[in-house]
């Protein structure tokens, strides 16, 4: 096989790409046609789309590609999970430099691929083109089964707020990657990979959830698109809040404060929803602040005076 996606051509890179896609029960007809079919008994479907531009999203000296395969389908699945839903399939543009390995574009696509798998999803199709970065653009479908979406606007006075997954590990990561380091492992690996937590939106939805989003641009910052849609207060106490060990390593080498990657560091794809009060919610959700009459976000009572998340454009 020709080294370079140029020498393939791109119908022998889409040969490559789609050969080793597995497909799951809910897809009628995968790739190969015009369109693929996926079923949708409920009459609903659930969609969402995110674009990963290499040097924005990833650099590909800091990630392998199964790595940026895995980190655009977490993404994409992450909001699915965040209505409360399951996700069943996922659409894949692929943007390519004519020099890139074939074997890094397959090895992507492998990656997408698995990390859909782990929630029995799957890759139905997609598209390629010649591009001076690598771009992945990944549209992931689901279904919300019969039940209601969970929305950003539902928060209710009174709530509580939890959280289920992972904060400020990708930001520790990205932080010691900026430095040239490649270690810690586990925070660098989170840089590469987010650890989405499946099945734990439609979880929130079952246990009553009245708003819910994933966090990806940082924990301040998503919490306040709930505050706003809902027309609520959000406090998050500091106190409730994990700091892990490895990223109070990286901060005390680094003379950084953990606490404000956990606050808003992005590109983790934890969930927080709020619920109730009497919600009796398993072990994999940890109430991390509450709902009241007002507007905006606070720490502990206070207002917090440093940029909430990331924004694509701060500083342009
Ligand atoms: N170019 C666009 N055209 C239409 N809707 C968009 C566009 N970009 C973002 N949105 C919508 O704005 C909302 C917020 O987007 P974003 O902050 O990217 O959400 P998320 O963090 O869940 O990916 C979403 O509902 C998204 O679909
Ligand atoms: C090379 C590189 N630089 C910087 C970052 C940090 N970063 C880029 S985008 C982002 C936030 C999430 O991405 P976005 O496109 O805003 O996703 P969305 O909120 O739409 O899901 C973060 C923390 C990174 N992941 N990689
Ligand atoms: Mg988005």
């Amino acid at each position: 096989m020709p080294d370079s996606v140029g020498e393939l051509g791109e119908f022998g890179l889409i040969g490559a790409v789609t050969a080793r896609l597995p497909q799951g029960p809910d897809v009628l007809l995968g790739p190969g046609d015009d369109s693929a079919v996926v079923a949708a008994p409920d009459g609903r479907v659930v969609v969402t789309t995110d674009l990963l531009v290499e040097n924005r999203h990833f650099r590909r000296d800091w990630s392998a590609a199964a790595d940026v395969g895995h980190k655009a389908a977490a993404q994409n699945l992450s909001d699915i999970e965040a209505m409360g839903a399951r996700p069943t399939s996922l659409v894949v543009g692929l943007g390519v430099p004519a020099d890139l390995p074939v074997s890094w574009a397959v090895e992507l696509s492998a990656g997408l691929g698995e990390e859909a798998a782990l929630v029995g999803a799957s890759v139905v199709g997609g598209d390629v083109v010649r591009s001076p970065l690598v771009v992945v653009s990944v549209t992931a479908l689901g279904t919300l089964a019969g039940a209601a979406p969970v929305l950003r606007s539902g928060a209710r006075a009174g709530d509580v707020v939890a959280l289920c997954g992972r904060l400020g590990w990708a930001e520790a990561g990205y932080q010691v990657l900026s430095r040239g380091f490649r270690t810690p492992r586990a925070v660098v690996e989170a840089h590469r990979r987010p650890a989405v937590p499946y099945g734990a939106g439609a979880e929130a939805a079952g246990l009553g959830a009245t708003a819910m989003c994933d966090v990806s641009d940082g924990l301040l910052g998503d919490l306040g698109h709930v505050a706003t849609a809902s027309g609520v207060l959000i406090d998050v106490s500091p106190s409730l809040l994990v700091v892990a060990e490895p990223l109070r390593e990286v901060a005390s080498a680094l003379g950084a404060d953990p606490l404000a990657w956990v606050l808003t560091g992005g590109d983790d794809n934890a969930l927080v929803a709020t619920f109730p009060a009497d919600v009796e919610l398993p072990e994999r959700w940890t109430v991390i602040g509450s709902v009241s009459a007002g507007s905006g976000v606070t720490v502990g009572g206070a207002e917090y005076d440093q940029p909430a998340g990331h924004d694509h454009f701060a500083g342009s």
